[in-house]
């Protein structure tokens, strides 16, 4: 499981963390408006940003001052925002450029490609021509070829059109119920406490509010984000 304890972090002068520790649970959702620093976390709990004071403990292990590469190695997997892929090359050819290497990288693109119906009728075509529900099916796909013990996902939903929101939805919660550790960052407040086991919300870099999920939270949550 994954700790961020009192972390301060920014980018050049700016600082855009204020000492915010993130709750310990298998499925944590980060929820906050735009601009709150939820992707500037999800940045530090990877190793992308590395933060100017606080710790960031993964299984146990200080990782702090370890590269994203090293924090993969040890079970991390990030899913940034925006559905990331190779647009030029196929979806097999994205699957295959993470598997290449590992000693199962064929069973594991199989039980991907069986996990997305989607990606596996669309093996063959440029990932820039999925469509958006499809490329994030892919980026997600791709993040679990490296067998993590944890997928660290930033909104996975987002900019996605409302029937596919469901099939992600549903992908996510059957990780979750597999036994993965999953850091989510989620517009969609409902979604996101029926996931999680434990929740924070952002404020401008700061942690407003902690709790447990579950649909009760709702109201907490939208009190603390004062929708
Ligand atoms: N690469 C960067 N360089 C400088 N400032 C940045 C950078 N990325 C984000 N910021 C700033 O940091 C603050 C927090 O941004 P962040 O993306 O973490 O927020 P967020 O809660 O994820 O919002 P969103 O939902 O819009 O992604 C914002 O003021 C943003 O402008």
């Amino acid at each position: 499981m994954l700790e961020l304890n009192e972390i301060r972090a920014g980018y050049g002068p700016t600082l855009v963390l204020h000492g915010v520790t993130l709750p310990v649970a298998r499925v944590v959702a980060v929820l906050g408006h735009n601009g709150a620093g939820k992707s500037t976390l999800l940045r530090v709990a990877i190793g992308l940003i590395k933060p100017r004071s606080g710790q960031v403990v993964f299984d146990g292990e200080d990782v702090t001052s370890l590269p994203p590469n090293k924090r993969v190695a040890r079970g991390m997997a990030y899913v940034p925002q925006g559905q990331q892929s190779f647009p030029q090359l196929t979806t097999m050819e994205n699957l295959q450029l993470v598997a290449d290497g590992r000693k199962r990288g064929k069973s594991l693109i199989e039980q991907q490609l069986s996990r997305f119906p989607a990606l596996e009728k669309f093996a063959t075509r440029k990932a820039g021509l999925l469509s958006g529900g499809q490329r994030q099916q892919l980026a997600i796909a791709r993040a679990l070829i490296t067998e993590p013990k944890m997928l660290i996902l930033d909104e996975p939903t987002e900019g996605i059109q409302p029937t596919i929101v469901a099939e992600i939805e549903h992908t996510v919660m059957q990780l979750a119920s597999e036994g993965l550790s999953v850091l989510l960052v989620e517009q969609h407040i409902g979604f996101a406490l029926e996931a999680a086991e434990k929740y924070l919300v952002l404020a401008s870099g700061f942690a407003a509010s902690t709790g447990d999920g579950g649909a009760s939270a709702a109201e907490g949550v939208r009190e603390a984000m004062a929708i």
